[in-house]
């Protein structure tokens, strides 16, 4: 694909609930290490849509318009002088970080941690729904045959779900409990069961969603209950047949009757995972914290070696990412897509790039 005749159309984000559709300039390669990707899928993320409908997360505030979007796959159309593993024509998984490299994060491995982050659609930078994007090549993962582009663009949820699995050290026959079944908890559960978990159960408090998680991955599911975290732990373990705990408990809801509950599903000196985003301060059972000697572990992101796994979990089918996937849709149909994931009716909905004809 010629950048010069194609469209970089891009799909921007104003003020929240204001978007518009805007041709801007094709971007050029600033550095000899960088390729130039013409984006062919992009995912939408509950946190682009957080930014539609509120203009924030957290401290990270829209003050400018700002390209939406981070999960993207894309081709390669040119690379600089100094690029040696990727050539025009390659199809790639785009990772959307690019950390500073120096400081001490960086050098100790955990990049994902890097306070210079430059992460698309987190303000002030610009996300990929959009027509053509620089990146670092290697931050760009190329796809083996078998991964198709629009499963390229379900890698960054993926690599997510890789990175939170990661950090509760799941190993084989382990049990593990995920709270929540959205896209992230659907693939921390199939991630657990590719590491090698005998038993996972999901749980979320919507019944279709627990109805596919259990055709997908999980082995069991459980309806949260509205009653005493501590009642609701119990049920789960009944349920799941885990007398003494669950080894992992991840939360990908970010819910705070979930995270509760979670501290008393974990077995003693197991580990939990926060890997859900909701409110920045809740209660937290410390007394079961301590009692047990449970881990307790953040997980931000992916860093080192989650995105090259998550490439293989799919190449090698052990992750079905096709299954999340919703519906495509053309690109000036952004916004319709954006209101459906909005409105909870679907799992994963991908926009096809300007230049995508589908
Ligand atoms: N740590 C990271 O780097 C990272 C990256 C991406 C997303 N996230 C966060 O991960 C979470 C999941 O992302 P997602 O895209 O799957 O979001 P989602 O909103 O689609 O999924 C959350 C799920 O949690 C369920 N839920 C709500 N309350 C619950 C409760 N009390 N018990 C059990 N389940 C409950 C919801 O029904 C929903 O299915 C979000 O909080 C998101 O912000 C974190
Ligand atoms: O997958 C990456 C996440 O969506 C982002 O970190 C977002 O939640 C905050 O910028």
């Amino acid at each position: 694909m010629d950048p010069k005749s194609a469209s970089n159309l891009s799909f921007i984000l104003n003020k929240p609930n204001d978007v518009t559709f805007a041709d801007r300039p094709v971007p050029t390669l600033a550095d000899a290490h960088d390729v130039l990707v013409a984006v062919n899928y992009t995912g939408i993320c509950g946190s682009d849509v957080h930014y539609w409908v509120h203009g924030a997360i957290g401290h990270y505030v829209v003050k400018e318009p700002m390209v939406l979007g981070h999960e993207s796959s894309g081709t390669v159309v040119e690379v600089g002088s100094a690029v040696k593993t990727l050539k025009p024509g390659d199809r790639i998984a785009l990772e959307p970080g690019y950390p500073c490299r120096r400081c001490g994060p960086c050098l100790s491995g955990k990049y994902n941690l890097c306070p210079e982050m430059r992460f698309a659609a987190t303000p002030p930078y610009h996300g990929t729904l959009t027509g053509f994007w620089t990146a670092p090549a290697d931050f760009c993962y190329k796809l083996p045959d078998a991964v198709s582009l629009q499963e390229g663009a379900m890698i960054e949820p993926l690599a997510v779900a890789v990175h939170i699995v990661r950090q509760a050290a799941v190993a084989p026959g382990q049990s593990v409990v995920v709270m929540g079944a959205g896209p992230v908890g659907l693939l921390c559960a199939a991630v657990a069961r590719a590491f090698g978990a005998s038993t996972v159960v999901s749980v979320d408090i919507v019944q279709s969603k627990l109805d596919f998680a259990l055709s997908f991955c999980a082995t069991h599911a459980y309806a949260s209950q509205r009653v005493a975290a501590e009642e609701n732990a119990a049920n789960i373990l009944r349920e799941a047949g885990l007398p003494d705990g669950a080894d992992a408990v991840i939360d990908a809801s970010g819910a705070e009757p979930s995270i509760q509950t979670s501290l008393h599903v974990v077995r003693r000196g197991g580990t939990y995972v926060q890997g859900g985003m909701g409110r920045a301060d809740i209660t937290f059972p410390i007394m079961a914290l301590c009692l047990k000697e449970v881990t307790a572990k953040g997980s931000f992101r992916y860093g080192s070696g989650d995105y090259k796994l998550a490439v293989e979990l799919v190449a090698a089918g052990k992750v079905d990412v096709k299954r999340l996937v919703s519906g495509v849709v053309p690109f000036r149909e952004a916004e319709d897509a954006f209101k459906k994931v909005k409105e909870g009716e679907v799992i994963k909905m991908l926009i096809a790039g300007p230049n995508e004809k589908i």
